[in-house]
């Protein structure tokens, strides 16, 4: 159910006139003066028609008939209109009614809006706007320009008659978008509202740029655990309470929400993550599971194993080094060859096409300004192009992703290849890399946890051992429980909630790997080990339910290979006067 401006029209009637609403609301505003203009001619081809037949039989009286059927109508409309004002007894007229319409068959006593009367009209015409947005709620650019430009650009051709271009214009634009804009911020705070029950400040009920605002200073999770705290656990669409989680984003759950649609990397070809259609998602999500299924992750472990040599040596070879940074580039590197064979080189020659840059911009902005273009600069990049001229020479993840295996009976477009090409790089190379630096920031500021790391991998991993192979990972708890730390992954904030509520987690600001063990498997002797709540059903680190995280095991075992090679490699410590906050 939706509340809005005017009247409720049925669900039926509304689909069917969806779309149509722009038009008519158009019409109606050329009405007045499209009118005035037939009515003027029409008279004149009265008037013409009446000349003609005095000069010739062979007059066309079916077109007199006509002319004057249309001037009557367009008489009766203009009367209706104008008979507002004489009713209202205004004194200041506008009276622009042209001689042709004074001397033609207008009644006598017809004038015209005052300007203040047509400011109304326009206000009208926003809250009706307003109404339209909150019924179909529309965002296709089109209906955009027609609404927020067009309608008003209409409407201001009457008061540019008596007012000049400038003013008149300014005038109905204000008039327009002020009315819209007050519109909504009354109704958004309004107990008419169906969002009014949920609490929150009163600037996040008026507009998402309260969060988009939070959001671009990077503190978007820290403010909004503050308001869950504040607030209670709904704090205005967003929730903190684990047992919603299946309800909203369970396979039964909600879709979802409109803003993925916008956040969609191409508007016209959007990718898997932007899919809102249940039926189309799960068809499109076919190719990436088939690519992250527990065969196709073998064939990604080659280059696994060259990237994070390259860059441990990277490591090893730099005294001071960022790490935040340098894991961006191992991971684009991999990424890219694990997508398209190959292709990147920034370990090598640092990221001069600012190409890491942007994948790491793209991902932040998914908060802040939604849309994108990465994905087509990614797929234009030369690798690729060159990678769909060429056949694949390794079963990568274009290969599933264009249907080179040819399980699916129809090719994806291109255009729909290139978006999911785009969304591999940012989601499988960004993430891991926020993830892994994050884990490595924890080691260091938790020595503890360092050195029972430390232990685990060198019982597997000797220095003769080779780190790079993942076999002994299933038999390493604590590698497993460390990277489950949920630290600042990168995922919405209302995750970062859920997992820092203590009643989900029992010290949940604290790093305590030991939470994730079996209790057999804990150390008696690490300190504070946890003891009390740990609901795992809150914790979600790659989302739930079927749009979550698809490459969820190809990161697990990247983060597992390149933390045992870098702790059996070497050994890392703070810089010199590094301000550790954890
Ligand atoms: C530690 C690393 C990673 C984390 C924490 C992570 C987290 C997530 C989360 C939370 C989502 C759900 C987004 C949402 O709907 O709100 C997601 C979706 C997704 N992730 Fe990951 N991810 C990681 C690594 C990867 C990797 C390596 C890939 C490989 C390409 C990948 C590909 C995807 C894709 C394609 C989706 C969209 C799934 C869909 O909409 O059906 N991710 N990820």
């Amino acid at each position: 159910m939706r509340f809005g401006f005017g009247v409720e029209v049925g669900v039926g009637v509304g689909e069917q006139l969806k779309g149509f609403f722009p038009i008519i609301l158009l019409t109606a505003l050329w009405t007045l003066p499209s009118f005035r203009k037939v009515q003027i001619a029409a008279s004149e081809r009265v008037q013409r028609c009446t000349r003609a037949r005095r000069r010739s039989s062979r007059v066309d009286s079916a077109c007199a008939k006509m002319a004057r059927y249309v001037t009557n109508l367009a008489s009766m409309f203009i009367r209706r209109l104008h008979t507002i004002p004489q009713r209202c007894r205004l004194k200041h007229l506008v009276s622009d009614t042209p001689k042709a319409l004074s001397r033609g068959p207008m009644p006598s006593g017809t004038r015209s809006l005052t300007t203040n009367q047509w400011m109304l009209a326009v206000a009208a015409c926003a809250l009706v706007t307003h109404w339209i947005f909150n019924r179909w709620e529309p965002t296709d650019i089109p209906t955009l320009f027609i609404l927020l430009l067009l309608a008003p650009a209409a409407a201001s051709t009457l008061l540019i008659q008596h007012h000049g271009v400038t003013y008149g214009v300014a005038l109905t634009f204000f008039t327009y978008h002020a009315s819209l804009l007050s519109s909504i911020t009354v109704y958004r705070i309004s107990p008419f509202h169906p969002l009014a029950r949920y609490p929150g400040p009163l600037l996040a009920k008026v507009t998402r740029w309260y969060l988009t605002f939070i959001a671009v200073g990077g503190r978007q999770h820290v403010v909004t655990r503050r308001l869950f705290e504040q607030y209670g656990d709904a704090v205005r669409i967003q929730f903190r309470d684990a047992s919603v989680l299946q309800t909203m984003m369970g396979p039964k759950g909600m879709p979802k929400g409109l803003m993925w649609q916008v956040r969609s990397l191409e508007a016209a070809s959007p990718a898997l993550i932007g899919l809102r259609d249940n039926a189309e998602h799960a068809r499109r999500q076919r190719p990436w599971n088939r690519a992250f299924s527990t065969a196709a992750l073998k064939n990604y472990e080659p280059a696994l194993i060259k990237r994070v040599s390259q860059f441990v040596r990277l490591l090893e070879e730099q005294k001071h080094v960022d790490f935040a940074h340098c894991a961006h580039l191992f991971t684009f590197d991999f990424m890219s060859d694990a997508l398209f064979g190959g292709g990147s080189e920034v370990m090598q020659d640092d990221d001069k096409d600012g190409e890491v840059h942007l994948t790491h911009r793209d991902f932040t902005s998914l908060n802040t300004f939604p849309r994108s273009d990465v994905s087509q600069v990614i797929f234009r990049s030369n690798r690729g192009v060159a990678r769909l001229m060429k056949a694949s020479s390794t079963k990568d993840l274009f290969y599933w992703l264009n249907n080179e295996d040819g399980s699916e009976e129809e090719d994806l477009p291109k255009g729909l290849v290139a978006a999911d090409s785009g969304l591999a790089m940012i989601a499988g190379s960004d993430t891991t890399a926020r993830t892994l630096s994050t884990i490595v920031y924890c080691l260091l500021a938790h020595p503890e946890t360092y050195v029972r790391l430390q232990t685990e991998v060198d019982q597997f991993y000797p220095p003769e051992g080779d780190s790079l192979d993942p076999k002994h990972h299933t038999s390493m708890p604590y590698l497993e429980a460390v990277i489950f730390i949920p630290e600042w992954t990168s995922v919405r904030a209302p995750t970062w909630s859920l997992h820092r509520d203590a009643r989900n987690f029992a010290q949940p600001d604290a790093f305590l790997s030991e939470r994730w063990l079996a209790p057999e498997d804990r150390d008696t002797t690490a300190p504070a080990g946890p003891e009390g709540v740990h609901n795992t059903r809150a914790f979600v680190p790659f989302s739930c339910g079927p749009w979550n995280c698809v490459g969820k095991n190809l990161a697990m075992v990247e983060m597992k290979v390149v933390l045992t090679h870098m702790l059996q490699r070497l050994r890392l410590r703070f810089e010199e006067g590094f301000d550790c906050v954890a």
